[in-house]
């Protein structure tokens, strides 16, 4: 049992029960057969034609002359529909009875058919949404007289014509006289086969014309049956042109899967065929609007008929030529795009897999631009035009030349920069006294000056950069309290010692054009703290070495001078940067070394050797905790008592500061250490051999 559905969505016409098994004799040659031949479609065996041979037995009727095969109609009623609920299954068993024969049917039901006419051969599933009219149905399929007339309803006048400009519901709502003057006059003797609920299955027969109203509702008219004009089936014109039709039918089948579909279900249940059916199979199953399948029903002359149904396939055929043109274009955009994102795909890979991904410009510019984000704000804008500028130009440039590899470190140095970027510095007079003389004894002068520097910071709202140098002999805790001034003033710490320098390019950096060019030490030390006011401890300033190329002295002038380091420009970045948040400390054993336009803007504090006394609380208070806590020696463990001290300093360590008694106490915690292990051992030792 076949159950072979035609589109109706797009055709309006539908294929869409099982062909009870009628037998048809003829002998007149298939063009579908043609058809099928020139498509490649499978030619059916002659032992299957009593299966597939269904079609409205007296649909060709009206080539009696012309053709003269006339269908010998037997009906055997052996097929049986196996619709789910089986009701059906009887009625639809007797598609075609033997009495009375369809051409007697003279006065039908008439349906309308809101979007295309039913053409003979095809079928047509609709909904009657009219109960009365659905009653009448069902009572004539009772009376053994399954059949009613449907026509196609004319668009209301000043509507555009347009499929679903009259709902399958508005349809039934016209009535009566209406509904006669709306439908069209020629339609289809259309045998009801099935009737499940409000859907019935029409299967069109023969040609009709209204000829007058019977009944108001359900409408009932008068017809009269229609024939084709007679023809001469040897007549070439109207062979040439069935066969272009056959020809541009084949053409479009090649193309279009949805015809191929409907052509091999029609051909597998349509045995004989001949001129005009092939006029109506190529215009019911076009794409072609309502109106002009009407019109090809409507023509009775079978040679005008093919030449309409010729216009109509030709328009698919262009149709299905544009429809194949547009998916050619959209499946190669589809594959191209799908190919190159694949290829991007292993393209990173395999840039990851060979550690190359950074060398990729718009990652790499997207990573930059990511870095900035953050400070994008605060960065001055002639920083952030040069930015832009250089990451156009990493776009152009090829990535393997030296200067994208010098933009890109360029690029690196700039955006790694904090610009605007500052720790909130600590106003604390109290907090930072404390912080103070937690990590160093004494050194009154030093921390005098910075909680002067923080109770002016602290009026004033912002605190301004200034030089500190702390001048003194090796030891007295110069370098120290540097850092213990950052801690007390909550800055970053940065120290660098400028002892024997004599490269300005240290200090001011390199031109970029050098292989192997870096910034100065100030940019690096602004990279390592990662905000603008630091505390920059310069050690040994009067170490200061002299260059042959340029005074290292002069470059530290522009460096820490307040005046000109708002502005410092360092060679390799090229911009401006702002120093001027900056607190430098210096240190130096000697101050005579240092280069007087430096030592003449700096604040110098001279740090002179400690007494004794100093020493002992320095001894007792810091360096012996240190070295304790270095040794993993508890308190409790040893005692250094003050004698001992007094002695250390006084015979071992009389130089002024207190390395060397930092060293000798360490010393000695050491040797603690080591008796205190030895002891331990010979213990173990003697417990060992019995002692
Ligand atoms: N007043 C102090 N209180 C506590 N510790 C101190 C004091 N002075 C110095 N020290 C300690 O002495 C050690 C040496 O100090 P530091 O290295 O800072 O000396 P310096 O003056 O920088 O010497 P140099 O001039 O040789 O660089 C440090 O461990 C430091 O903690």
């Amino acid at each position: 049992m076949l159950k072979l559905v035609f589109s109706s969505s797009c055709r309006g016409h539908c294929l869409n029960t099982v062909a009870p098994r009628l037998r048809v004799k003829s002998d007149s040659n298939s063009l579908f057969d043609v058809v099928g031949r020139l498509t490649g479609l499978t030619r059916r065996s002659p032992t299957n034609s009593l299966s597939r041979a269904f079609f409205c037995s007296d649909s060709n009727d009206g080539s009696g002359s012309g053709s003269g095969s006339q269908p010998v109609v037997e009906v055997e009623v052996k097929g049986v529909e196996s619709d789910s609920d089986g009701s059906d299954s009887k009625a639809s068993s007797a598609i075609v009875p033997t009495y009375p024969r369809p051409e007697d049917y003279l006065t039908v039901l008439a349906l309308p058919l809101p979007h295309r006419p039913l053409f003979p051969g095809f079928y047509m599933p609709i909904y009657v949404k009219d109960p009365k009219l659905l009653a009448a149905l069902q009572e004539s399929r009772k009376r053994q007289a399954p059949y009613a007339g449907a026509f196609l309803l004319k668009d209301e006048p000043g509507t555009e014509s347009s499929p679903s400009s009259e709902t399958e519901k508005s349809v039934y709502d016209i009535k009566g006289k209406e509904l006669f003057n709306r439908l069209h006059e020629v339609g289809t003797l259309a045998q009801i086969s099935s009737i499940q609920g409000d859907q019935v299955v029409l299967i069109g027969h023969r040609r009709l014309r209204i000829t007058e109203m019977v009944s108001e509702d359900p409408l009932t008219v008068k017809v009269d049956h229609l024939k084709e004009k007679p023809y001469d089936k040897d007549d070439d014109v109207i062979k040439a042109t069935s066969f272009e039709v056959i020809s541009t039918l084949r053409d479009v089948l090649k193309t279009s899967s949805l015809w191929r579909d409907h052509v091999q279900t029609y051909s597998q249940h349509i045995g004989d065929f001949n001129f005009p059916r092939l006029a109506d199979f190529g215009a019911a199953i076009s794409g072609a609007n309502k109106l002009q399948c009407q019109q090809v029903l409507e023509e009775l002359d079978v040679h005008k008929r093919l030449q309409l149904t010729l216009e109509l396939v030709k328009k698919e055929m262009e149709i299905s030529k544009i429809q194949e043109s547009i998916a050619k274009a959209i499946e190669e955009k589809i594959s191209g795009e799908q190919r190159r994102y694949l290829l991007n795909e292993q393209l990173k890979a395999i840039k990851k897999e060979l550690g190359l991904e950074t060398d990729d410009k718009t990652a790499l510019s997207a990573k930059f631009r990511e870095r900035l984000e953050p400070n994008r704000e605060k960065c001055p804008p002639h920083v952030l035009q040069v930015i832009e500028e250089e990451l156009t130009k990493l776009q152009l440039l090829e990535a393997s030349s030296s200067e994208f590899n010098v933009t890109r470190n360029y690029l690196d140095w700039l955006t790694v920069l904090p610009w605007g970027n500052y720790s909130d510095e600590n106003f604390d007079v109290i907090q930072a006294q404390t912080i103070l003389d937690e990590d160093h004894y004494g050194l009154a002068d030093v921390k005098e000056r910075i909680l002067e520097f923080i109770a002016v910071g602290k009026l004033r709202g912002t605190s301004q950069g200034k030089i500190i140098c702390l001048s003194g002999p090796p030891g007295v805790g110069k370098t120290s309290i540097g850092r213990s001034i950052a801690r007390a003033l909550n800055r970053k710490f940065f120290r660098f010692s400028v002892g024997g320098l004599s490269d300005v390019a240290e200090i001011k950096g390199h031109r970029r054009t050098y292989i192997g060019a870096m910034p100065g030490k100030m940019v690096q030390c602004l990279k390592n703290v990662g905000t603008e006011n630091p505390l920059v401890l310069i050690d040994e300033i009067d170490k200061l070495g002299r260059g042959h190329a340029g005074d290292p002295a002069s470059a530290l002038l522009e460096l820490l001078d307040p005046e000109q380091n708002a502005n410092f420009l360092d060679h390799y970045l090229d911009v401006p940067i702002d120093l001027s948040k900056v607190l430098f400390v210096c240190t130096a054993n000697v101050v005579d070394n240092i280069p007087n336009p430096l030592l003449d803007r700096m604040e110098v504090i001279a740090i002179a050797g400690y007494i004794t006394d100093e020493k002992m609380h320095i001894a007792r208070d810091y360096l012996e905790k240190t070295a304790r806590e270095a040794c993993g020696v508890k308190p409790e463990q040893v005692e250094v008592t003050d004698a001992a001290l007094l002695g250390l300093i006084e015979n071992y360590c009389r130089e002024a500061g207190v390395r060397n008694l930092q060293k000798h106490i360490e010393k000695i915690y050491r040797k603690v250490c080591t008796t205190a292990h030895l002891k331990i051992m010979k213990e173990k030792l003697k417990v060992c051999n019995g002692y």
